[in-house]
């Protein structure tokens, strides 16, 4: 497993070892132990996640309060989406900052968002499968959403049309109002 530069402190993008040969490919897609010493300390997963998304849909942004905040090791096994994390620390140098990359079945590419940030992606891809390991469990009444275009956080989906959103992302809070909640 490398480690890719991101410009969130704490958002880390990880590129497995891949070793191909005539049958295939082989990869470890997560290891405690190398994920415990890339992350710099231990992380337990409880929840394993798996969505499937057409083209253009967008899911997010979306986070848990405390104390249900998750953080997430995502990936994606079909497909290619833009992912999106932004920063809600109010501690952190980068709040209300964010950074995007891209997730492809091909990249094999993985994304640890920790804690305190909320995420989101979008299916550049005729559809696309996303996998993601969670710290702690889904729960609804912790759950909240930021308006994935919200001008205050100016976040290049770098997709052109008008994307799919959930009942509940359509109708959103700036990330203003949903500050008022952190
Ligand atoms: C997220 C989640 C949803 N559900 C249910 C609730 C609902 O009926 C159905 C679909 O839920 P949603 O519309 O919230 O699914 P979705 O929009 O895919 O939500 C996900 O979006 C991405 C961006 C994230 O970061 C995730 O943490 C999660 O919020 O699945 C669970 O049972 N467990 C879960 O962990």
């Amino acid at each position: 497993m490398r480690l890719l530069a991101m410009p969130l402190p704490g958002v880390l993008l990880l590129e497995p070892t891949v070793f191909g040969d005539t049958r295939g490919f082989f990869f470890e897609s997560f290891n405690q132990r190398a994920f415990d010493e890339l992350v710099g300390e231990h992380v337990r997963f409880v929840q394993d996640n798996h969505s499937k998304s057409t083209i253009g849909v967008l899911r997010g942004l979306h986070y848990q309060l405390p104390p249900k905040a998750q953080g997430k090791l995502i990936r994606v096994i079909q497909g290619e989406v833009y992912d999106v994390a932004v920063d809600l620390r109010r501690d952190s140098a980068t709040f209300g900052h964010w950074s995007g990359t891209l997730l492809s079945a091909e990249n094999k590419r993985q994304i640890w968002i920790p804690p305190g940030f909320a995420h989101g992606f979008v299916t550049l891809s005729e559809t696309a499968e996303f996998l993601y390991k969670t710290t702690d469990y889904y729960s609804p009444a912790h759950e909240r959403c930021i308006r994935w275009d919200d001008p205050a956080l100016a976040i290049d989906w770098g997709f052109a049309g008008t994307p799919l959103l959930s009942a509940k992302d359509a109708v959103a809070p700036s990330f203003a109002e949903a500050e008022k909640g952190f």
